[in-house]
């Protein structure tokens, strides 16, 4: 899963410009890492003047390597951001109906955010850390074979087994680190649903119950990121205690092997030096590497990364000739659950209004989700009286406003509808209480109003939505819940005015409002 997402990313950035980035990072470190031999070079008592001078021109060419490679990161791990993002993105919209009813907002937001965020780090510490520990082990290694072969190998074998044990340090890491991971998405649904439930929680007097809820994360949460934070601060210290260790046996059989003659020791000297002082952060950055990978893999599971929906032979069959929206034998049953419908048989008339009625949980929402295709039922079939799959309109009962324009929100998704046109649909549903102006229509969200929009005002919106994009098909659950009297018989009028050829499924659960319909359905519990 992490392997084929990684992949992606690359692909989306281009492996010709990663290649040429590579390419880059090594010749920088390659000329970073010739420090001590350049100082090593200085320090001899024959050179000319001109060689003095290249000398020192190139050691400074030399110390200005790491900011340019971190400008030059920079711009990568920008791309990095944005197709993380994307691909991801791409996986969550492709995702069946269930997906976004079953997974909370938060998590899936907070998930996004934390895989997108380890992908930059990795590429910074994982691919960064690579190259630069590569070009320096090779580089000191021919340095110091030179001067004598066994002092080179033992360099090699000595540095190359504290990485190792580094690696294997880091693995043991692993699961700690999934669960905090797990711990800081908590706090983040929490802030997600206090915000939602705010009128509740305020009404009943209980931010003190909330407060000690979220402390009791808080404290969750602080205490797996200090367990995680312990275990990588010992393996840190005692990969610094292991290198020192290191570099002493090195030094010390270095000398004895080299000589004490000034410029070799000077140079053996010198390369143990910036080889502690780089790889002693290899254990931790190993350990982030470990880390990152992890958040990516645990955030891809939570987000079901590549885990798409079987698909199933889709229960919709299209005959012009029809004179009905029918259900044949249509079962249907929510996961893990009693059947909803049971080999169900209904027709709704085309170009007529029709009323869903029934009791409670006898399906009706479920049917009109059957009828959008977000749902598919196990069996049976829905004849759709058209050619191809008709232009549909769906407004649930928890319809939510976009935050985006009135006027966006009324013509979406975008159709072009002159401003006049709209304000004369504003005038007829007295919506004048809301939208006075034309910045009100086209420059003010939702939210501008102040959560001064209310609940009829926005069903009001939504109610315009459909007489502006003129779909073949509405479906309508509960649409009039929020509407008073008069509202109610100015919409039906204009649903007959503007829509009148329309096939109209609405649930209605007012017996005042069926005489508004053509035909009545009723749903009953078995
Ligand atoms: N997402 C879901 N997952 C599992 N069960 C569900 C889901 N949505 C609805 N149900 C169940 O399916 C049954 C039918 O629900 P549905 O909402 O379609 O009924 P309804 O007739 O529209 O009810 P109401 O009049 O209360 O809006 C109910 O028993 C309900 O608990």
């Amino acid at each position: 899963m992490v392997g084929k997402y990684l992949r992606q990313v690359i692909n989306r950035i281009g492996i010709p410009k990663i290649a040429l980035f590579c390419v880059f990072l090594f010749l920088a470190y390659a000329v970073y890492f010739a420090q001590p031999y350049l100082i090593t070079e200085l320090f001899q008592a024959h050179l000319s003047t001109n060689c003095q001078i290249l000398l020192v021109l190139a050691m400074a060419v030399s110390l200005m390597m790491m900011p340019l490679i971190n400008s030059c990161n920079n711009s990568f791990i920008q791309a990095v951001r944005k197709f993380s993002k994307q691909i991801l993105w791409e996986s969550v919209v492709n995702k069946p109906f269930s997906y976004f009813s079953d997974k909370p907002v938060g998590k899936v937001q907070s998930y996004i955010k934390d895989v997108s965020f380890a992908c930059r780090e990795l590429e910074q510490s994982g691919l960064g850390v690579v190259v630069q520990m590569s070009v320096m082990l090779i580089m000191y290694t021919i340095m110091l074979s030179i001067q004598n072969i066994f002092v080179g190998f033992l360099y090699l074998f000595f540095f190359d087994s504290y990485m190792l044990i580094s690696v294997w340090m880091a693995r043991k890491n692993r699961d700690n680190v999934a669960a905090s991971l797990k711990s800081a998405s908590k706090v983040n649904e929490y802030i997600i649903d206090y915000y939602s439930n705010i009128e509740t929680i305020l009404a009943t007097n209980s931010k003190d119950f909330e407060e000690q809820n979220m402390d009791k994360i808080l404290n969750d949460e602080q205490n797996t990121f200090i367990k995680v934070q312990k275990i990588t601060n010992e393996a840190s210290l005692f990969q610094q205690f292991l290198i020192v260790i290191l570099a002493c046996i090195i030094t010390v059989l270095g000398q004895f092997l080299i000589g004490t003659k000034e410029n070799q020791a000077l140079s053996l000297i010198l390369i143990l030096l910036y080889s502690i002082v780089n790889l002693s952060g290899f254990g931790t950055q190993y350990l982030a590497i470990e880390e990152f990978l992890n958040r990516i893999r645990s955030g891809l599971s939570e987000l079901e990364y590549g885990k798409n929906a079987a698909k199933n032979l889709s229960a919709f069959k299209f005959d012009q000739n029809a004179k009905t929206i029918a259900f044949k034998q249509i079962s249907y049953s929510y996961k893990n659950k009693q059947d909803v419908f049971q080999n169900l048989d209904l027709e709704f008339k085309k170009g007529k209004m029709t009323a869903l009625a029934g009791p409670n949980g006898t399906g009706k929402s479920t049917l009109l989700k059957l009828l959008t295709g977000f749902y598919q039922p196990q069996s049976g079939q829905i004849i759709l009286p058209f050619a191809k799959q008709p232009k549909l309109l769906y407004l649930p009962q928890s319809a939510q406003l976009f935050n985006r324009s009135i006027m966006a929100n009324i013509c979406y998704p975008n159709n072009k509808v002159a401003i006049e046109e709209v304000f004369k649909l504003i005038e007829e549903i007295n919506l004048k209480t809301l939208i006075h102006t034309e910045k009100d229509l086209t420059a003010k969200t939702p939210g501008d109003f102040k959560n001064k929009i209310s609940g009829g005002e926005k069903q009001k919106i939504l109610f315009l939505r459909a007489i502006v994009s003129k779909p073949q098909i509405i479906l309508l659950d509960e649409f009039t819940s929020n509407l008073d009297e008069n509202t109610i018989t100015i919409v039906y009028q204009m649903i007959k005015k503007y829509l009148p050829n329309a096939t109209i499924i609405s649930v209605v659960h007012r017996f005042a409002e069926l005489k508004y319909y053509d035909e009545v359905v009723n749903l009953k519990k078995d």
